[in-house]
């Protein structure tokens, strides 16, 4: 079998490589480049995803002659500020909080990448990644069911859940079945250029406001009955949840962002309290391991990756949405978001929280 491997030149994906190349099957590494050079270079570049790539392509390449692959470099910049950076930015306008890296590996990573390596001639029967996740393929359903990774502190799936049957079918995680510790490890242990190098955190590591590039919105911020409680320049620069930076001063009880109205321009403001929601609403939703389901189902629903899955009542509703209730109030439900919605460790499916 033929595997083309995502190469980022961490240690994830460069043990992926590896440890494939040891079953004996015939392994290509490909980075995907996604890098606008036009943008500001990020005043303290660390290993966010977007940034300079110059010197990870290197890495990937030095990486892939140490395991002895072939290597090719898949220019996905196009794609990717098409897809992904306009969805960021229209999302934002909307006052809402999207997350880019769900958009990335459903229509760039699991999709361009791969698919621009086949036009250019790089043959490959699956494409493995070094995401902790795992699929198993469900004899009784026929369909493929995208799993947690057996390290849950680790587990990936979060990001994962918008690919679809095709894409799962194609795709191999084989670092599901180990932990971080194992991985850095076994990476240590094959003396890889990679062992060392630090896990990659956020998606961009400079300001948002760089690759918005929008201009000046000045507006009020107000509490929930409407007083004008000071100024913003603009509501993308707000989250749910966000406290810091609010700027009221003299307010009895911290004050929290608790909407975003884009119509009105206005950012509200309250406790800590007015945070907390035991519904929502979700569009968009790609269901997975299962069909959708006719009717209600109790699940575990995710709302950011840092969130422990809440146990929550799932009804469908027409249209591709769904109503998530859960059995207890969630705090900083944020719209633009994803909720994942889980049943032990298999993905049933997620959407785009309203
Ligand atoms: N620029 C890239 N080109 C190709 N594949 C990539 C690229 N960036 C990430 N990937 C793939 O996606 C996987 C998950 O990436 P992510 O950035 O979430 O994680 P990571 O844990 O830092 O991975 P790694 O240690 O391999 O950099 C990587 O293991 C790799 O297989």
């Amino acid at each position: 079998m033929k595997i083309l491997v995502g190469l980022s030149g961490g240690v994830d994906s460069s043990l992926t490589a590896a440890l494939l190349k040891d079953k004996g099957y015939e392994v290509t590494g490909a980075t995907m480049s996604i890098w606008d050079p036009s943008l500001p270079t990020p005043a303290t570049p660390n290993n966010a995803c977007l940034g300079p790539e110059e010197e990870d392509i290197k890495t990937a390449s030095a990486v892939a002659k140490e395991i002895g692959i072939g290597f090719h470099v898949i220019d996905c910049r196009e794609e990717y500020k098409k897809i992904v950076i306009e969805n960021f930015k229209d999302e934002y306008k909307k006052g809402r909080t999207p997350n880019p890296c769900i958009w990335c590996n459903s229509f760039i990573k699991f999709g361009a990448l791969p698919a621009s390596a086949k036009k250019q001639g790089v043959i490959f029967d699956k494409f493995a990644t070094g995401h902790y996740a795992r699929i198993i393929f469900n004899e009784e359903t026929g369909r493929y069911q995208l799993r947690k990774a057996l390290d849950e502190a680790k587990d990936q799936t979060y990001f994962l859940y918008r690919l679809t049957q095709k894409q799962l079918s194609e795709t191999l995680f084989p670092l599901g079945e180990y932990t971080k510790k194992q991985v850095r490890a076994l990476a240590k242990e094959k003396n890889l250029l990679a062992a060392e190098k630090a896990d990659s955190q956020d998606f961009y590591c400079g300001d948002y406001n760089d690759i918005l590039q929008f201009s000046a919105q000045p507006g009020s911020i107000v509490d929930k009955e409407g007083n004008v409680l000071g100024k913003h320049d603009g509501i993308w620069n707000y989250t749910i949840g966000k406290r810091k930076g609010v700027g009221i001063s003299g307010a009895k009880e911290p004050m929290y962002v608790i909407e975003l109205l884009p119509k009105q321009n206005l950012v509200v403001v309250g406790t800590k309290k007015d945070l907390y929601k035991d519904v929502l609403t979700a569009s968009e939703i790609n269901w997975g391991s299962v069909e959708e389901p006719k009717e209600p189902v109790k699940v575990q629903a995710k709302i950011r990756q840092m969130h422990t899955p809440s146990n929550a009542t799932l009804t469908p509703l027409p249209g591709n949405r769904a109503e998530v209730k859960f059995d207890e109030p969630q705090m900083s439900i944020t719209a633009g978001q994803s909720v994942v919605f889980y049943q032990g460790d298999i993905v049933l499916g997620g959407g785009i929280i309203d």
